[in-house]
């Protein structure tokens, strides 16, 4: 196999996948003049990915993929630079912490709802559905020892430190909730970078946190960035569906000229050539000196030649889960709760994660209307008929960062070592939001390119 050594500047990159982290390394290539070309290649008829927003013709929006972004942190930060920069703050709706939404959050546990303690006052009492007092654990958690491997799943990891009740219920909920999966199996140091990295630095989460992040990554907050801190913002959306954000990405992309954009263009192999990589798609091979994949991992896997076998074993082995998301519409305002939504604790139904308010998740496509519906009804009492629905199944949509997954990634020095011009990107590495995602993409154009952007 020969590999790619860069000693001339970057004439042709080519991206492969048109999800959001594609168009963000796309966006970021194209704010450089080092680069004279950039292919982005996406299989099917639309750019965007998960971001998925229907507009009904009445104004109504219902997003099947994400409908929430954190501002907080450099990601955050980040991403609110680059929707000001692309003309969209005024398309911004915030949600901010003193809002109903960020205050009210629910369980279903045990046939019922809870909400989530907060203040002061929820720690010291006990709410259920947990049978003691919060605050006491928070408290004892500075006295325990800190733990000794280098990964450890996100259960046995909540249950040492803060124990098992909160592990069983809050933190199973959260991980179904971000990465529809199983915090028996999910890494705590890759799924929750910030609490795995406290309890190394300050030997407890709670001392760990009060020492603040030993995070490198700064990015300046822009104009809408600082208003998101000065607002109190808990995180955003855009007032015509979380899709404006690639489709507008995607008309700064045709515009800049430097850009070529495909649609229906399936990659299916690419191998090593003299000039950099053949790219081969179904009826068609175009040539590039550098591959930004945006594809999931077992996509790339399969595209990848024999030659490149550690890698590839590497990428088969992260797992993806597959969710459905049932909009449901209702006439007039008949939930009993305001708030964000409920989440569901895999001991009370495995094949339900959560009510969004407007979303469900279910692992089977049969019935799920049905289900969804019938849902709505036990949890919430809503007897009303849905005037308005819509079910849409995800195939493996989101990626499960497994225990050992940081030393899968490290595999990825094979690429370093090999010399080949190719950079990993998406969710499918290392954070699985809007946030990381982008952020991925502008890491990936500032390593090629030697450069800040
Ligand atoms: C239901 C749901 C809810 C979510 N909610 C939130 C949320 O509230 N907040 C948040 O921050 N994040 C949320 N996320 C996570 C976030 O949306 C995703 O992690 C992110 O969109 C992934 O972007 P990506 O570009 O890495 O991947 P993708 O969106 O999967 O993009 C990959 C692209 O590659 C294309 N492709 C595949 N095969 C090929 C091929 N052979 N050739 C060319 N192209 C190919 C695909 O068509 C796709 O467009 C949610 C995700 C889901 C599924
Ligand atoms: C239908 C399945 C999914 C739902 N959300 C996601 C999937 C796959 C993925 C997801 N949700 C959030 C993020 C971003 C996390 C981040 O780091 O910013 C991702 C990748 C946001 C989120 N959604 C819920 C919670 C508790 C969070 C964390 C951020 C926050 O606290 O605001 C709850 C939730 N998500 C889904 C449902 C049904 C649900 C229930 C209330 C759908």
């Amino acid at each position: 196999m020969s590999f790619v050594f860069y000693s001339r500047p970057m004439r042709t990159v080519a991206v492969l996948g048109g999800g959001i982290g594609g168009l963000a390394a796309s966006y970021y290539l194209c704010k450089s003049p080092q680069v004279s070309k950039i292919i982005v290649l996406e299989s099917s008829s639309r750019f965007g990915g998960w971001l998925w927003s229907t507009r009904r013709s009445d104004g109504a929006v219902f997003e099947h993929g994400p409908r929430g972004i954190r501002p907080t942190g450099a990601v955050g930060r980040n991403t609110l630079n680059m929707v000001d920069d692309l003309g969209l703050a005024g398309e911004v709706l915030p949600v901010t912490y003193s809002h109903v939404a960020s205050k009210n959050r629910y369980l279903y546990v045990n046939g019922q709802l809870h909400k989530l303690p907060s203040g002061l006052s929820g720690l010291l009492r006990t709410v259920p559905p947990f049978s003691r007092p919060l605050l006491p654990s928070l408290a004892m958690e500075i006295l325990v020892k800190k733990g000794r491997g280098d990964d450890e799943s996100v259960h046995s990891f909540i249950s040492r430190r803060l124990g098992k009740e909160l592990a069983d219920i809050a933190m199973d909920s959260l991980c179904r909730g971000v990465f529809a999966g199983d915090c028996r199996k999910l890494s705590v140091r890759s799924c929750f970078p910030f609490l795995y990295n406290a309890e190394r630095r300050g030997g407890s989460l709670t001392l760990g946190l009060l020492l603040g992040s030993d995070s490198t990554s700064v990015v300046s907050p822009g104009r809408l960035a600082q208003r998101s801190v000065k607002e109190s913002w808990a995180q955003w959306s855009l007032s015509r569906g979380v899709e404006t954000l690639p489709e507008t990405i995607t008309e700064f992309l045709q515009q800049s000229g430097r850009v070529q954009l495909h649609r229906e263009a399936a990659v299916k192999h690419i191998t090593p050539s003299a000039s950099g990589w053949k790219i081969t798609m179904e009826d068609g091979v175009i040539s590039a000196d550098h591959i930004i994949s945006a594809l999931p991992a077992k996509v790339l896997s399969s595209a990848l030649p024999s030659s490149c076998h550690p890698l590839i074993q590497e990428l088969q082995d992260i797992f993806t889960a597959t969710v459905a998301v049932v909009n449901l519409e209702y006439d007039g305002s008949i939930l009993p709760v305001t708030g964000f939504g409920h989440l569901i604790p895999s001991s009370e139904d495995r094949g339900l994660l959560g009510v969004v308010y407007d979303s469900v998740f279910f692992p089977h496509d049969h019935s799920l209307l049905v289900k969804a519906t019938e849902a709505v009804q036990s949890h919430l009492g809503v007897a009303a008929a849905p005037t308005w629905s819509r079910v849409a199944v995800h195939r493996d949509c989101i990626p499960q960062y497994y225990q050992g997954h940081f030393q899968r990634v490290g595999e990825y020095c094979f690429i370093k070592k090999n010399n080949l011009s190719l950079s990993l990107i998406g969710s499918s590495y290392d954070g699985v939001s809007v946030n990381d995602v982008i952020f991925s993409g502008r890491t990936a154009v500032e390593e090629l390119l030697g450069s800040g952007v």
